[in-house]
């Protein structure tokens, strides 16, 4: 099958069709796409953070593990970097040689009520006291048009958001996933290694990332730094990190401190990402007791949104990031994912139109 240059990316809607396990992505800064490709039928799945010790792979883990969601290890059978080296072998490989099959279905978007209704219950918890901080997230599903196409909707997410991972994942297990996180969970090569704290949000355009912060935005974030210090404590990790800096995610800015630290045995990542998963950037403080609480109040399955994916021990490096600006990739529509730190301070208008600004952030790079 051949493709014009300018709609090549459509090659990769062939590989969703076909539901063959794939990771197509580009890390933040570089201008490289890389693709990781399985040839085996069978992805591996794990139903604890721990068993991914020791392995290799492009990992897609779920906020919640459950039967529906295990964590998913697309297995590194073809690594590849390059657009040209990529699409080279896509046009000579056996992959792609059926035609695409695209439906449609009516849209249905999560309503302001139904928001409304979970922020009442985050909101009062937090104000008596059982929370420092609660992450609210909600859904918001379009059909899908006829013209959609996920891997131009990956190119147009490249150009627009540099800064960003990018990632466009399938598998028969977590189903297909789109999106552009500005949040790294862990990142490590030759025993470096970094994680973020990151929260709070503005919007601004403001390209040389002026923002004044307020309190609210302020104390969310540090809810974030002196949890992922206590986590790498308990890990026995001694670690430095950055004052809070402004980054900028499309028309949005967060702020973010860089944790620096060393592990000799990078065997054990899996030990370390059961400490640092979900952190109070996606889940809330305290940790144990707001994840239940999210689970029991939040009113729909998070599935793989604020989970993390990226690829661990591939050529001895690893980079996950926490699943954000994203949507799942149905054969009728699209649901789009996005979520807010709750403190008592918090005001439900401004952090309802939070969650607009994160789903413009991926409702723009859709490509129809
Ligand atoms: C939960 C999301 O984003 C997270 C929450 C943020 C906040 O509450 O300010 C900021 C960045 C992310 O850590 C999301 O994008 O859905």
């Amino acid at each position: 099958m051949e493709f014009r240059e300018h709609i090549k990316y459509r090659f990769f809607d062939l590989l969703i069709d076909k539901n063959i396990s794939f990771s197509l992505y580009r890390l933040p800064g570089e201008r490289e796409i890389c693709l990781v490709l399985q040839t085996s039928d069978q992805s591996e799945t794990f139903d604890s953070l721990s068993d991914l010790n020791n392995r290799k792979g492009f990992v897609i883990a779920p906020f919640q593990l459950s039967r529906e969601t295990p964590i998913v290890l697309i297995q590194p059978d073809i690594v590849l970097t390059g657009e040209g080296i990529i699409f080279d072998f896509l046009y000579k490989s056996s992959f792609t040689n059926t035609q695409s099959s695209i439906f449609y279905k009516e849209s249905k978007a999560t309503t302001f009520d139904h928001y409304q209704k979970g922020y009442t219950k985050f909101h009062e918890a937090l104000v008596d006291g059982a929370f420092k901080k609660l992450v609210l997230s909600r859904t918001f599903e379009i059909s899908r048009n006829e013209q959609f196409s996920a891997g131009l909707s990956f190119q147009n997410a490249c150009n627009k958001y540099p800064d960003n991972f990018i990632f466009l994942c399938n598998s028969p297990e977590s189903g297909t996933w789109l999106g552009c996180s500005p949040e790294i969970l862990v990142s490590g090569q030759n025993g470096n290694w970094t994680t973020d704290a990151l929260a709070g949000t503005k919007k601004t355009s403001d390209i040389n990332n002026n923002v004044i912060w307020d309190n609210k935005n302020r104390l969310e974030q540090q809810i974030v730094i002196e949890y992922m210090q206590e986590q790498l404590l308990k890990a026995d990790i001694k670690s430095t990190y950055s004052e809070p800096k402004t980054i900028r995610s499309g028309n949005l800015a967060h702020l973010k401190s860089e944790f620096t630290f060393h592990i000799d045995d990078s065997s054990k990542i899996g030990n370390l990402l059961n400490l640092l998963h979900p952190s109070p950037a996606v889940c809330g403080f305290p940790k144990k007791e707001a994840f239940d609480f999210i689970i029991e109040n939040e009113g729909y399955d998070r599935k793989y949104y604020s989970g993390f994916l990226g690829y661990l021990d591939v050529d001895n490096k690893t980079d996950l990031f926490v699943n954000l600006r994203c949507m799942q990739i149905f054969k009728d529509n699209l649901r789009l994912f996005a979520g807010g730190g709750i403190l008592p301070s918090s005001e439900l208008i401004s952090e309802w139109k939070e969650t607009e600004y994160k789903l413009q952030t991926i409702l723009s790079i859709i490509n129809e």
